[in-house]
């Protein structure tokens, strides 16, 4: 095994590729060169200290590509309770994998645990949501690592995942759209089935009536 496949740590199944690991002085020489690149000089006094801040702060905006589902899954329990479980509105920061500026928006996001089957803390689907969302991304990747690590984890009998988002890069530059939403969802096993789908898409949509 080479020194790169020791360090990494994968998640054979969602992870977006092989992590080696945030490289806090590489990013410092990478900010500072970009700083050059557009023309401004790292050495001012407003921004001398910039390449450490960004390296921290990206640290903390990438943190999911350190982070596997199971660590925050890993408290499941026993409550007999086989009916629907949907937290709604789960704030969610994310970076546009593409252009590196964020999105951000809502997470819903639903499961039918099996008859017996684990449930999970609430507050740990909303962790879920972020092991994904700090990463560079696409929405629709998003969306569907956190309903398939669901399914991969709490075995249960229906997930549904729903993401509304605004694309800075669709905002601040670029097409200039600002308050277009992107909607997507995924969808897993008995969550599938018309009515069920329709009565949780109902609940998602509730407070907008
Ligand atoms: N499907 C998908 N596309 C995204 C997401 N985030 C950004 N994009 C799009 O990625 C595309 C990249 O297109 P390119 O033509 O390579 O880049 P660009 O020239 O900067 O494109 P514009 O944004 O249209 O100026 C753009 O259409 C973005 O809107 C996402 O989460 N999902
Ligand atoms: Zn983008």
């Amino acid at each position: 095994m080479t020194g790169i496949e020791q360090q990494s740590r994968i998640d054979p199944i969602t992870s977006n590729h092989e992590t080696r690991g945030f490289d806090h002085d590489r990013v410092v020489a990478a900010v500072r060169e970009l700083l050059i690149g557009i023309g401004e000089d790292p050495e001012r006094d407003g921004l001398v200290d910039t390449p450490q801040r960004v390296a921290r702060a990206y640290a903390e905006m990438f943190r999911g590509l350190e982070q596997r589902p199971e660590e925050v899954l890993a408290t499941t329990f026993d409550l007999g309770h086989d009916e629907l479980v949907l937290v709604k509105d789960i704030e969610v920061w994310s970076c546009c994998e593409h252009h590196l500026v964020p999105f951000t928006g809502v997470a819903h996001v639903g499961y039918i645990p099996a008859a017996n089957g684990r449930i999970t803390g609430l507050s740990k689907l909303a962790r879920l949501v972020d092991v994904y969302a700090k990463r560079p991304q696409v929405q629709e990747r998003l969306t569907s690592q956190v309903a398939d690590a669901l399914v991969r984890l709490l075995d249960p009998r229906g997930v549904i995942v729903v993401l509304e988002c605004e694309h800075l890069c669709m905002t601040m530059r670029g097409v200039r759209k600002p308050g277009a939403k992107t909607v997507t969802s995924a969808v897993r096993g008995g969550m599938r089935e018309p009515a069920t789908r329709a009565e949780v898409l109902s609940l998602i949509n509730a407070q907008r009536r």
